[in-house]
């Protein structure tokens, strides 16, 4: 991999030449996808933490109305924050296209960029958005990375026409959490996965540790989206017809002000209907007051319907000082405290197929105090 030095020279050699709407020519961008709750945020982490003296732009974009993901990176609530390591984190809120613009037009040195897809997404359009529209002169899509919950996956893909697409178009799968599968299982899925697609590059990983020459400034010669072009062309065209710039995934957001006040006394349920993939719902719950835990770990094993797939959230409990971060993939769940203090919300994301909507907002409001 060429070290960030050496791009730092390339941009340097003459910085007056640099065009205030177009500084950074030719970015070399990662798109990491995957299905929900495969571990693609762990690997975001892995890689963050690990990229020595690369300064990497990240966009976020979360199913969702709440983006848990950029404050677990770190906690702000604009759309463009810098991360503890000097990297920054931009959400795609107003479209891909504008986000890449946003972190483009920085006067900052950034030498890559790398786009983290929410896990019901076709990493399809977002590919097409930076090889057949204007990022394609500023940008080069370095791959896909597509990342597998060995675990969790099954030849049926869940049902999901993007979990299908994931794999499809994934220059390289990184069958994640291996430590929850056997090596059979493990070989099953390789096997699967070289039957499903040609020339498929597979690696194994255990919370998203991989090499990093391995994964990032790779430049694929022949990308899985080259090899199958025809398909790329026909979804294209009907991704296109619905969405603007390429952009599958703007979101909606509480644009209430007051919304994180702290004075703040009424819940706030927020929810998008218009977010279904593949029947894929996302509920999301804020409430400034605190859940009492004995309440919520009840509701966890007694009322959680069987359809929710994932949740995460920020949590806080009443009567602890800590606040907790908590993800639920598939059968498992895990509260972890998180040092940074207590958060101002309790925040909340459930992601399921046939959810009732306020039949779980009303027994989440019951679980607070
Ligand atoms: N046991 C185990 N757990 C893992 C591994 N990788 C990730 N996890 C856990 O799986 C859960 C989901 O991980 P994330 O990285 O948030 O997954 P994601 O793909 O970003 O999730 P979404 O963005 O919501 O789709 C978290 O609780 C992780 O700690 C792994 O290799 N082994």
């Amino acid at each position: 991999m060429p070290t960030s030095a050496d791009r730092i020279t390339t941009q340097e050699v003459a910085p007056e030449a640099i065009d205030v709407d177009i500084p950074k020519r030719g970015m070399p961008v990662t798109i990491i996808t995957g299905f929900l709750g495969s571990g693609k945020t762990t690997l975001l982490n892995h890689i963050l933490q690990n990229q020595q003296d690369l300064k990497v732009a990240v966009l976020v974009n979360e199913f969702g109305d709440i983006n848990i993901d950029s404050q677990l990176l770190i906690s702000v609530d604009e759309n463009m924050m810098e991360l503890s390591n000097g990297c920054i984190c931009c959400t795609i809120n107003d479209g891909l296209v504008d986000a890449v613009y946003k972190v483009l037009e920085r006067g900052d040195r950034i030498d890559y960029m790398i786009v983290e897809t929410t896990g019901v997404a076709d990493p399809l359009p977002i590919a097409l958005t930076f090889l057949g529209t204007e990022l394609q002169h500023l940008t080069r899509l370095d791959s896909i990375l597509t990342v597998v919950d060995s675990e969790a996956f099954t030849a049926e893909h869940f049902n999901s026409d993007a979990a299908y697409s994931q794999i499809m178009y994934g220059d390289i799968i990184i069958l994640n959490k291996t430590d929850l599968v056997s090596e059979t299982k493990l070989q099953d899925l390789e096997t699967y996965i070289n039957q499903t697609k040609t020339k498929a590059r597979i690696l194994r990983s255990q919370l998203g540790v991989v090499p990093l020459p391995l994964i990032l400034d790779i430049e694929i010669d022949q990308s899985a989206i080259a090899s199958t072009q025809q398909a790329s062309h026909d979804r294209s065209h009907h991704d296109h017809a619905h969405h603007d710039h390429g952009d599958a995934h703007t979101h909606e957001h509480c644009h209430d002000p007051e919304c994180n006040h702290e004075h703040h006394h009424h819940e706030h349920h927020h929810h998008s209907d218009h977010l279904e993939n593949d029947g894929f719902i996302s509920i999301s719950f804020q409430s400034d007051r605190p859940f009492d835990l004995d309440k919520f770990q009840n509701f966890l094993d007694k009322k959680l319907p069987i359809d929710v797939f994932r949740a995460k959230g920020i949590l806080n409990f009443a009567n602890i000082d800590n606040r907790y971060v908590f993800q639920l993939s598939g059968k498992r769940y895990e509260l972890k405290t998180d040092d940074r203090g207590k958060s101002i919300n309790n925040q909340l994301v459930i992601i399921g197929r046939n959810l009732h909507r306020e039949e779980l907002l009303a027994d989440l409001g019951n679980c607070l105090v």
